[in-house]
């Protein structure tokens, strides 16, 4: 692929930002710091269900890419979200955050908060990635590309509005800040090594697409059920 081409293709999967949940009343809500306590713990036990998916759906990435050398780096997706040893990894510090929002463990992990929509978005995030080419799965994590700049926005939010959340459960967004930064990278060479035809590239987009839609639609299902 010559430069020309691979920069139109990355200039197309980062359009994809305009249909990214930072732009989502919910979030444009929390960061303007205008949700109340309990709409906060809303949104932290639905988020939970998202998070506890995300080592699933890349083991499914892994399970069907072919490639020993991409499956050497997914892996620390995994890592990162489970934790090498009891009391580490992303879930965990997510589970911090929650206790920090004053919802214990117990109701977390029951997932009795998960209202219909994010469960069924969730799970359609990690049928995507069973069933679909791996490296379509691969595209569809791009949204991490949008990430970081929403994380350090509701750093700062979260400490400037809602300052009875104790920093400590902030954890959580202070690792993602380095963390999606390196996974996108990642994910952006393999898409770029990857996919080389026309369609491969189009298929590539409505993955990121679909994506945004999965994040999207989580944010319409939280945002209904704890209106105010
Ligand atoms: O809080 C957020 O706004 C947000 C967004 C995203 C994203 O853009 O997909 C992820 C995360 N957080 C996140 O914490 C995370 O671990 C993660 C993994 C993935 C992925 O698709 O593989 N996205 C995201």
């Amino acid at each position: 692929m010559t430069t020309t081409e691979t920069d139109g293709f990355i200039d197309e999967l980062r359009a994809q930002s305009q249909r990214y949940h930072d732009q989502h009343p919910f979030h444009v809500a929390m960061n303007a710091g205008e949700l109340n306590r309990r709409q906060l713990q809303g949104w932290v036990a639905n988020r939970f269900y998202y998070q506890e998916n995300i080592p699933r759906k890349d083991a499914a990435i892994m399970a069907n890419c072919p490639h020993p050398a991409v499956r050497r780096r997914w892996i620390r997706r995994i890592l990162d979200q489970d934790g090498t040893a009891d009391g580490g990894g992303g879930i965990e510090a997510w589970l911090r955050l929650a206790e920090a929002v004053g919802l214990s463990r117990e109701e977390v992990l029951g997932e009795r908060h998960v209202v219909p929509g994010v469960r069924f978005a969730v799970d359609a995030y990690v049928t995507f990635a069973r069933t679909r080419p791996w490296v379509e799965a691969v595209a569809s994590s791009l949204t991490e590309l949008f990430a970081p700049d929403l994380m350090a926005e509701r750093l700062g939010a979260f400490e400037r509005y809602y300052p009875w959340i104790d920093a400590d459960g902030l954890a959580y967004f202070r690792s993602r800040l380095q963390q999606a930064p390196r996974d996108s990278q990642h994910a952006l060479e393999v898409v770029t090594e990857y996919c080389r035809t026309p369609e491969q590239k189009v298929s590539a987009v409505a993955a990121l697409t679909f994506k945004c839609d999965v994040l999207w639609s989580m944010l319409d299902g939280i945002g209904r059920a704890y209106a105010d």
